[in-house]
C-alpha cells in the first residue's frame, strides 16, 4: 500500500529497514528558525484554521462534540473512546505546554469545528539520549469528511509550529501501519463486570461457561492485599520521581520525568487518572507504585448501555511488592471504582501480570513512531517504556 505522505517526511522508511549503516538518531537536521515556513499551510478554501484555547468552556465543548462523534472506533466499529472534558484539558495542558499547537479546523461558513490536532511538549529519552518532543494525539477529522486529504496538511501544519518551538522530533500511536513503527503492542483486556462486557458485545461468554461461572472467574477482594498500598498524595511527588526515574532507567524508549511532570501525570485526579503506591509500615519508603487512567467508550448501538467504562494500565513500578501482586490490587480499586474492564498493553514488564491476572488479548494492535528519529532497530514491546494517552 503506497504512503504518499509517509514517504515524504523525515521517518523510517520501510525500504531502510535491514540497512544497519543508517545512525541511531536524527534523519533531518534541524532549521534554522527564520527559515522555519512562518505562515500556516494553506487549507481547502472553505476552511480556516481556530487555535483551540482548552482553557475557554465553548471551546472545550465544541472540541469534545467533535471527539465524541468523530474519534477512534474499535475495529468492528462497536465502541468509540469517549475522551471526557476534564481528560481532555489534563492531557493538554502539562508543563510548559503550547496553546499554537492545539489546532483545529473549522468551516469558514459556518464555523463549525471539523477537525483536530494536537501536540503537547515532552522529555523523551531514547537510549542515553534525552530529545525534546512533541507528543502528537488526537488527530480527529469528521466522518463526512474523510479522503479529502485534510489529515496531511493538519500533521505538516501542527509539525510547522512545533518547529517555530525548535523541536523537531515527535512521539506518536496508531492503530494503523505507517512507516515505520519503532514497536508494535498488542493490547490486553481484564474483564471487571464480565456480565455489562457479554451483554454489550466487548466479550463473549467462554465455551463450556455460564454467566455465573464466568462472574466468579473474575471476581475480586473487597480489600487490596499489600500492607501500606495507599493512594498517592501531594507529599509523595519527589519520592514517587525518585522511584520511576530510576525504574524508567532499563526501558530504551521512556519519558524523562521531573518532579513537575510527575505532580502533573501522576497526581490522582478524580474521573482522570488513578495513583497508588506502597508505603513501607516499617521504614516508610515509597517501594512500589501504579496508576491507570480514565478513558470510557460510547457503545454504539446498544439499548441497555451507552458508555463503556475502562481503565488504562498507565505506570507502574515494582521494586518490593510482586508485580502480580501490586497490579491486582490496583484491579481491586479499578473495580471498586466501578471501572467495566482494564486495558494494558504488553510494554515494559505487563506481561507477567498479563497471563497471571485473567488478562485477554484485544484483537488489534497498537504501532508506537518516533518523527525525525531513527533507532538501530524496531524494539520489543518490553523495551519500551512510553506510555501515551
Ligand atoms: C473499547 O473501546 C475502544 C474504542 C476505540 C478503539 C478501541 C481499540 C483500540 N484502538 N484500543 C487502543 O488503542 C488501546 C488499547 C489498550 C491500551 N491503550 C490503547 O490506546 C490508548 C493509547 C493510544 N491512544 C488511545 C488510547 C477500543
Amino acid at each position: 500500500k503506497r504512503h504518499k505522505f509517509w514517504e515524504s517526511q523525515p521517518v523510517g522508511q520501510f525500504k531502510d529497514l535491514g540497512d544497519t549503516s543508517l545512525p541511531e538518531g536524527p534523519i533531518e537536521p534541524p532549521t534554522p528558525l527564520p527559515e522555519v515556513k512562518q505562515e500556516p499551510y494553506n487549507l481547502p478554501s472553505q476552511y480556516e484554521w481556530v487555535t483551540c484555547d482548552m482553557d475557554s468552556k465553548e471551546m472545550c465543548d465544541e472540541v469534545y462534540n467533535l471527539l465524541t462523534a468523530n474519534y477512534v472506533e474499535d475495529d468492528e466499529n462497536m465502541f468509540r473512546f469517549n475522551y471526557t472534558k476534564e481528560f481532555l484539558q489534563w492531557a493538554l495542558r502539562p508543563p510548559g505546554y503550547y496553546r499554537s499547537w492545539h489546532i483545529g479546523v473549522r468551516v469558514k461558513s459556518s464555523k463549525k469545528l471539523v477537525a483536530f490536532i494536537t501536540g503537547v511538549p515532552a522529555r523523551i529519552r531514547v537510549r542515553e539520549t534525552v530529545v525534546n518532543m512533541a507528543e502528537i494525539n488526537f488527530l480527529c477529522v469528521h466522518k463526512k469528511l474523510r479522503s479529502k486529504r485534510l489529515a496531511p496538511v493538519m500533521i505538516k501544519e501542527v509539525t510547522r509550529r512545533v518547529h517555530l518551538e525548535n523541536i523537531w522530533q515527535a512521539a506518536y500511536t496508531a492503530g494503523v501501519v505507517l512507516p515505520t513503527p519503532i514497536t508494535t503492542c498488542q493490547y490486553w483486556h481484564r474483564s471487571l463486570n464480565p456480565k455489562k462486557l457479554i451483554d454489550v458485545g466487548f466479550s463473549r461468554l467462554g465455551a463450556r461457561m455460564t454467566m455465573s461461572r464466568t462472574i466468579k472467574l473474575y471476581k475480586l477482594p473487597d480489600q487490596t492485599a499489600t500492607a501500606g498500598f495507599r493512594k498517592m498524595e501531594p507529599h509523595d511527588v519527589p519520592a514517587v520521581t525518585r522511584l520511576l526515574r530510576n525504574y524508567l532507567k532499563q526501558f530504551i524508549v521512556s519519558p524523562d520525568f521531573d518532579e513537575n511532570d510527575v505532580e502533573h501525570w501522576l497526581l490522582p485526579k478524580e474521573n482522570v487518572v488513578d495513583s497508588f503506591l506502597v508505603e513501607s509500615p516499617e521504614t516508610h519508603e515509597i517501594t512500589d507504585f501504579c496508576s491507570f487512567y480514565t478513558l470510557p467508550s460510547s457503545i454504539l448501538g446498544c439499548q441497555n448501555y451507552s458508555t463503556l467504562k475502562a481503565a488504562y494500565s498507565y505506570y507502574n513500578v515494582s521494586t518490593r511488592t510482586p508485580l502480580n501482586q501490586l497490579m491486582n490490587d490496583a484491579l481491586i480499586m479499578a473495580k471498586r471504582k466501578d471501572f467495566d474492564v482494564f486495558n494494558a498493553l504488553d510494554v515494559m514488564h505487563n506481561e507477567t501480570f498479563l497471563k497471571e491476572l485473567k488478562f485477554g488479548p484485544g484483537d488489534g494492535k497498537l504501532h508506537y513512531y518516533l518523527y525525525n528519529y531513527r533507532t538501530r532497530h524496531m524494539l520489543r514491546p518490553s523495551e519500551l517504556g512510553l506510555v501515551l494517552l
